[in-house]
């Protein structure tokens, strides 16, 4: 399956472009990639950005493609899935993924075929931007973007989704999740084991 690394946005609480920060003297948009990489079930990275930022991404090495939509993720998500088929999607700004969180939830993918197979939180909290999507939840997607619905977490919910429980599985996949907003949460990780 291939990783799609949703790297559109604005990083207004970061307060500049927050993925090609260096952490740990590399671009923390790498962190995500190289660690999603390290999954079984994932075999190539596809960066999904705005027109303006592809060039700069693609200095990465990695395959770019470009985001027209700028709504936020839920336009990343449409357009990684009409451009790359199923997909696994995750932030740019997760720079703690846990390859065998990851390879978890495509294996349940795999079994179950939904529309997309998301993480959610005892609370009914969703992790969409971790999460497995089959190419048949573009449908949906975009009727909810047609009518200005931007919410992912809405078209997941109208969808035929398979849930993962995040509470029983290992404590330390939930690092998968942290992502970086702001420039003090640099400092969760700095000095720390996460990255
Ligand atoms: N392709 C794409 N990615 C996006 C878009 N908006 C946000 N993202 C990415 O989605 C992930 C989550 O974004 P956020 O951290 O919520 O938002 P952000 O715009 O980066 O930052 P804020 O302006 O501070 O909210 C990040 O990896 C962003 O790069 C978009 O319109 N298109
Ligand atoms: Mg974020």
């Amino acid at each position: 399956m291939i990783a799609a690394v949703l790297a559109g946005g604005k990083a207004k609480r970061f307060g500049e472009e927050k993925l090609l920060y260096k952490v740990s003297g590399k671009p923390l948009i790498l962190h995500a990639i190289e660690s999603v990489l390290k999954a079984e079930g994932i075999d190539e990275a596809v960066i999904v950005t705005s027109r303006e930022k592809k060039e700069v991404f693609e200095e990465l090495g990695f395959k770019v493609i470009v985001d027209e939509l700028e709504i936020g993720p839920a336009g990343g998500v449409y357009t990684a899935l009409r451009k790359l088929g199923d997909v696994f999607v995750i932030a740019g700004d997760m720079p703690s993924i846990k390859p065998k969180f990851v390879d978890y939830i495509i294996k349940r993918f795999y079994e179950l075929r939904p529309l997309a197979c998301v993480p959610k939180w005892e609370n009914g909290y969703l992790e969409p931007l971790h999460a497995a999507y089959s190419k048949n939840f573009l449908k949906i997607l975009e009727e909810q973007i047609t009518k200005g619905r931007y919410m992912l977490n809405e078209a997941i919910r109208l969808s035929n989704s398979c849930y993962i429980e995040i509470e029983p599985l290992p404590k330390e996949w939930r690092e998968s999740f942290f992502n970086v907003n702001t420039k003090s949460d640099l400092r969760k990780i700095r000095g720390s084991s996460r990255v």
